[in-house]
C-alpha cells in the first residue's frame, strides 16, 4: 500500500474548492508506489492524480512540475499539473506538498513488444528536444554525487565480488565523468527513470510517461540507456534483447539521430544507468529511510545486468 497520508472525500472536496474543476465524484487511493501518497480523483469534469509528496521538498517541486507542464504545453504525453484560481501548481495538504496532475488512461505492459519499445523511444526522443527551451535547472539528484556518498555506505552488506564489481564500476564512471568527452555530451532536462512501470498504454497505443519525480540534467545518452536496461532486457541473463533494442533506438534516432560521441559512449551510458539503479535498490534495502519502504526491487538485477554490460562489451549498433 502507498498511502502513508490518509485523505477523506471532505478534506479533498475542501481542496478541489480552491480550482475550477467541478466537484468530487470519486476517491481511490492507489496501492501501488513506494515513494508517495497517490489518490485517484474523478470529479465533475476529469479525472486527476492527486499526489503528496513524502520524501521531496516544496523547494525541489518546482522544477518537476514546471517541467511536466512544460513538456505537456509541447503536446508530450506526460501528467499535467492543475493550476488553482491564484496559479500556483504546487499546493499544501495537511502540511505535505502536494499537486493535482491529470490521469493518463491506460495500464503499463510489462512485458513489452517491439512495438512498444519503438513509441518509447519517439517519444524520449521528443521529449528531450522538447525540454531543450526549459530553462530551470536541478542536477540529476541520484547521479554520480549521490552515488559516491551512498555506495560506501552500503559496501558493508555487500560480498567481495559484489563490492570489487561497484567499486570498480564507480571509479570508471568517475574517470569518464572527468573527460572532456563525456562533458560535451548533449544533455538537458531527462526523465531519468523511464521504467515499464512509468508508462502506460491503451490499445497498444502510447497514452503517457509519469512519475517525473527523480527527473534532473544529465545527458540524454543517460536517459536512453536507463530506458534500454528496462524496456528491452531479457530477464534471465540481463542482456539486451535485439529486436527491442533496435525498436527503440531507430525510433529515437528518427526523432533525433545520435551523434558519433553518444553512440561511441552509450555502452558506458548503459554502465552508468545499472550502476546508479543497482546502488539505489541496495540503498532502499539496507538503509530503509523509515518503516514506510514496504517492497524495496530486488537490488540483485542490477547486479546482473552491470555485470552483463561490463562483460559483454556489445556492439549496440549491430542491432540498429
Ligand atoms: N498521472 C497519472 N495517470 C495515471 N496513473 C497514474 C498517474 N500517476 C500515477 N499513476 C498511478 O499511480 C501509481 C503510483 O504512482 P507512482 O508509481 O508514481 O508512485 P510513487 O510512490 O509516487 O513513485 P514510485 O514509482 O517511485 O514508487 C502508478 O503505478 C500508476 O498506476
Ligand atoms: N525505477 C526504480 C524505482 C524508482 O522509481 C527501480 O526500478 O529501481
Amino acid at each position: 500500500m502507498a498511502v502513508f497520508t490518509p485523505l477523506d472525500a471532505s478534506e479533498v472536496e475542501a481542496f478541489l474548492a480552491r480550482f475550477d474543476l467541478g466537484t468530487l465524484c470519486e476517491l481511490q487511493g492507489i496501492a501501488s508506489g513506494i515513494e508517495n501518497t497517490n489518490y485517484f480523483v474523478t470529479t465533475t469534469r476529469g479525472r486527476f492524480v492527486l499526489t503528496l509528496f513524502e520524501r521531496l521538498s516544496a523547494e525541489q517541486l518546482p522544477f518537476y512540475l514546471r517541467l511536466m507542464h512544460h513538456l505537456a504545453a509541447h503536446a508530450i504525453p506526460v501528467p499535467d499539473p492543475m493550476a488553482d484560481r491564484e496559479g500556483h501548481i504546487l499546493h499544501r495538504i495537511k502540511d505535505k506538498p502536494a499537486a493535482l496532475v491529470t490521469r493518463l488512461p491506460g495500464h503499463s505492459v510489462m512485458q513489452p513488444a517491439a512495438s512498444h519499445c519503438a513509441q518509447i523511444g519517439r517519444c524520449l526522443a521528443r521529449m528531450h528536444l522538447a525540454a531543450r527551451d526549459y530553462p530551470l535547472q536541478q542536477p540529476n539528484l541520484r547521479g554520480l554525487a549521490w552515488q559516491q556518498q551512498t555506495i560506501p555506505r552500503v559496501l558493508p552488506y555487500m560480498s567481495a565480488g559484489q563490492r570489487a564489481l561497484i567499486v570498480n564500476e564507480l571509479a570508471h564512471q568517475t574517470a569518464l565523468a572527468a573527460t572532456s568527452a563525456h562533458a560535451g555530451l548533449p544533455r538537458g532536462a531527462v526523465h531519468a527513470d523511464l521504467f515499464r512501470d512509468n508508462a502506460l498504454f491503451e490499445n497498444d497505443r502510447l497514452t503517457g510517461v509519469f512519475d517525473w519525480y527523480f527527473a534532473g540534467v544529465d545527458s540524454w545518452i543517460f536517459d536512453l540507456a536507463v530506458a534500454l536496461n528496462d524496456w528491452c532486457i531479457d530477464p534471465p541473463s540481463g542482456a539486451l534483447e535485439s529486436a527491442r533494442t533496435r525498436a527503440l533506438l531507430d525510433a529515437y534516432q528518427r526523432e533525433r539521430p545520435l551523434q558519433a560521441d553518444e553512440r561511441a559512449l552509450l555502452p558506458d551510458a548503459l554502465r552508468a544507468a545499472a550502476l546508479r539503479f543497482w546502488t539505489s535498490r541496495l540503498a532502499d534495502y539496507h538503509l530503509p529511510r523509515d518503516a514506510h519502504l514496504l517492497t524495496p526491487h530486488d537490488p540483485a538485477h542490477f547486479e546482473r545486468v552491470l555485470r552483463q554490460r561490463v562483460d559483454a562489451e556489445q556492439n549496440l549498433f549491430a542491432f540498429a
